[in-house]
């Protein structure tokens, strides 16, 4: 068999259901073998990709969180776009099978989709039931504003629990989303889908406030900040934190490593802010397919992306993973099975994702350079975390070095 390799960045429990996919398509046929590999965390496969183009070691397939889009799509003679490969292979792909808000994000402005949409996910809030039980907390509603939050997360502290709330992917969860969620813009040019010369504009007052409230929270442990990416997760899981932001996906992981009675619930907003809640915008990753492999392999790419793109396919792997179903599909299959009813707080992703019709701050984002760009965000978070730079000076200064890193990125472009 034609051997095919994919490169990602799926570690815990996620990385065990991504490699049952590969397993269980080798086994639905005997032309092609898909062989995962896991290179890191999202920046590491990334990176690994593009230096192993370099010297012609390139995987076919590699697997791309969401904001290396733009960087992806500039990187013009390195990518084979999925539209492009599925025509070619004469593969049924239309991209009107899959919900718009995960299309959108991946498609050009001409209509065509350039990556495969794999795993999709949103953040919400998780909470330790028993905890709340414990401190005399209504188990059964989950905090919905950050002041329910703020005050819950008190009384957890209050009664002894070390840290209150924490979230995972800083800048994700309290800058993108909270923007969009809020009907703010991250950006103009509608957070830079609508052109390349977008600027960063999201050090707002409503923004600001918010993470003022997270740094006075983090001085008694009512918020504690646990590191970028999905450092902190596993502080909720071990029963640390009370209440956990972070991505819908973390809940494989969360229902593998708890030993308490989880409860899921909106990502909170502020209710003094008219038009929230908005809508939440995606994050996650997908399948970049690289040129430069040989062409047998690709026709093993299209045939897989078909597999994956199967309604059964795809909703099991929505269902064992907390991604969003990328498919409309998969959406009405899981649906008609009951699995949203059996499985509380299943359907919260999908439900935040399309609250309201989006707007041109909420539909995502395409900026150039943003994984830099969110570690630029990350890093002054951290500083008005630790009380080392007021809220205001932190999200100016991100804005101001955002902004040099975009203008960067636009003078590489032709
Ligand atoms: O942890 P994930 O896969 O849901 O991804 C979250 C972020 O969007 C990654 O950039």
């Amino acid at each position: 068999a034609t051997e095919i390799a994919w490169w990602h960045a799926m570690s815990g429990q996620l990385g065990r259901e991504l490699e049952k996919l590969a397993a269980d398509f080798n086994t639905s046929q005997s032309d092609y073998r898909v062989v995962p590999t896991y290179k890191g965390n999202y920046t590491e496969a990334v990176t690994a990709a593009i230096f192993a183009f370099r010297s012609s070691s390139q995987p076919a397939i590699v697997q791309v969180n969401e904001i290396a889009t733009a960087t992806m799509m500039a990187a013009k003679g390195a990518v084979y776009p999925v539209y492009e490969l599925m025509r070619d292979e004469k593969e049924a792909f239309s991209p009107s099978d899959y919900l718009p808000a995960v299309a959108g994000y991946y498609t050009d402005l001409a209509g065509n989709m350039l990556s495969f949409p794999f795993n999709a996910s949103t953040p919400m809030l998780y909470y330790n039931k028993s905890m709340f039980r414990k401190v005399g907390l209504d188990p059964e509603t989950p905090p919905a504003t950050w002041p329910d939050v703020g005050a819950a997360a008190k009384r957890l502290v209050a009664a002894g629990v070390p840290c209150g709330l924490t979230t995972s992917w800083p800048s994700w969860v309290n800058v993108e989303n909270f923007s969009a969620y809020h009907n703010l813009p991250l950006a103009t040019r509608a957070n830079g889908l609508g052109g390349m010369d977008a600027v960063l504009v999201f050090n707002n007052p409503v923004l600001v406030r918010h993470i003022a409230e997270l740094a006075e929270w983090q001085k008694t442990r009512v918020f504690d900040y646990g590191g970028r990416a999905t450092a902190t997760e596993p502080r909720f899981q071990r029963g640390d934190c009370g209440i956990f932001v972070g991505s819908s996906a973390t809940r494989a992981d969360i229902i593998a490593n708890s030993k308490f009675e989880v409860g899921y619930g909106r990502l909170p907003f502020w209710p003094d802010v008219a038009g929230a809640p908005q809508n939440t915008i995606i994050g996650g990753a997908t399948l970049w397919v690289l040129r430069g492999r040989p062409a047998d392999e690709y026709k093993g790419v299209a045939k897989f992306f078909a597999y994956l793109s199967r309604a059964d396919v795809q909703a099991a792997w929505h269902q064992n993973t907390g991604y969003l179903p990328v498919t409309r599909a998969a959406y009405e299959l899981t649906r008609a099975q009951g699995f949203y009813e059996r499985n509380p707080g299943t359907a919260i992703s999908i439900e935040q994702m399309t609250l309201k019709p989006p707007t041109d701050n909420s539909r995502g984002l395409r900026l150039g350079s943003f994984v830099l760009i969110r570690d630029v965000i990350d890093d002054e978070l951290e500083q008005a975390f630790s009380g080392r730079k007021p809220a205001q000076a932190a999200m100016d200064s991100a804005v101001e070095r955002g902004n040099k890193l975009l203008r960067q990125f636009e003078r590489t472009q032709p």
